[in-house]
């Protein structure tokens, strides 16, 4: 990765952190490479700087001219604005590359210079430890040098998976809010651990130990989840004794609801902007 490269993060919430955290880690890029801004969090700036070295500036004191990358990481409500500000800061050589749940690269686009170069990105803040899934989906007028130099950027934080932009909201429900489920299944985890009797700690570590040997076994064998599942489960063992009552609890429909409400709510933050008037 050039050592002239140099990426704004605009927004300095956990996703900017998360990504800030394994691009620094891997050391593809060097902390002075990447400036990250808010607009007055002057001390979330600092923690930032003193975490991993990166440069904090108020937004109002940045010259966005001279980064390559801009990543857009504020939230979606402040897109519109955002974008508005930017289009007139940058050329079309800089790519834009938004993590932003639901903002389409045609919203973008309608919002920042005709030719602008864009890329839709949904991370997740297991970027943190170089394990995010990261779908990428370049809009119209991006360079192919520019959609490898995405590549390479977030394959530091994790997997990159190039796909059709109407696949994003899914990718979303499944991958960018997909910790979530797992953080939330391993609360449930310890609390039915210590209603039993078991101390929090052991049964945290106990418990991420199953999903993570669970997760590499899906990765690194060759049979299915549900090949897997049958290894687990004996004629009238255990397993099937919990697989029983974890279905007539509607575990699969509610893994299926959680899903599908995060896609839902994805699409509906892009029809609600589209309703907004585009404003010059
Ligand atoms: N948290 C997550 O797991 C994921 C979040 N995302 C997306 O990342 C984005 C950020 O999410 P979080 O980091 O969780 O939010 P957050 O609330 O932690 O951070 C948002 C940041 O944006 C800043 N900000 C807002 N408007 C700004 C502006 N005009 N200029 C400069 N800075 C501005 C805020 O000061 C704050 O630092 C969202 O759009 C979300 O959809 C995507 C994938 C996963
Ligand atoms: O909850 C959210 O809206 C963001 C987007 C994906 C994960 N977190």
């Amino acid at each position: 990765m050039s050592t002239n490269l140099r990426v704004a993060f605009i927004g300095a919430g956990n996703m900017a952190e998360a990504m800030i955290s394994g691009i620094v880690q891997t050391g593809m890029l060097d902390a002075h490479q990447i400036t990250v801004t808010n607009r007055g969090n002057e001390e979330r700036l600092l923690e930032l700087h003193n975490r991993y070295g990166v440069q904090g500036i108020k937004r109002d004191k940045v010259n966005l001219s001279s980064f390559d990358v801009i990543f857009m990481a504020m939230k979606p409500k402040d897109a519109e604005s955002s974008l508005n500000r930017i289009k007139h800061e940058i050329t079309s050589n800089q790519v834009v590359m938004s993590v932003l749940a639901g903002i389409s690269t045609e919203f973008m686009q309608q919002h920042l210079k005709p030719e602008q170069q864009i890329i839709r990105v949904m991370p997740n803040t297991s970027s943190m430890l170089q394990e995010s899934a990261t779908a990428i989906s370049p809009g119209d007028h991006v360079t192919m040098k520019n959609i490898k130099l995405a590549q390479s950027l977030l394959t530091c934080i994790g997997q990159v998976y190039i796909i059709e932009e109407d696949q994003m909201d899914l990718f979303t429900g499944i991958a960018g809010s997909g910790p979530a489920y797992f953080y939330y299944l391993m609360e449930h985890i310890e609390k039915t651990a210590l209603l039993h009797g078991m101390d929090v700690a052991q049964a945290r570590k106990i418990g991420a130990q199953t999903i993570l040997g669970a997760a590499k076994m899906i990765m690194e064998c060759e049979e299915t989840p549900a090949e897997l599942r049958q290894n687990v489960t004996s004629p009238n063992g255990t397993t099937a004794a919990g697989l029983e009552a974890l279905a007539d609890s509607g575990g699969g429909e509610a893994i299926k609801a959680a899903i599908e409400g995060a896609m839902n709510r994805s699409k509906e933050i892009s029809e609600d902007l589209q309703k907004t008037p585009v404003s010059i």
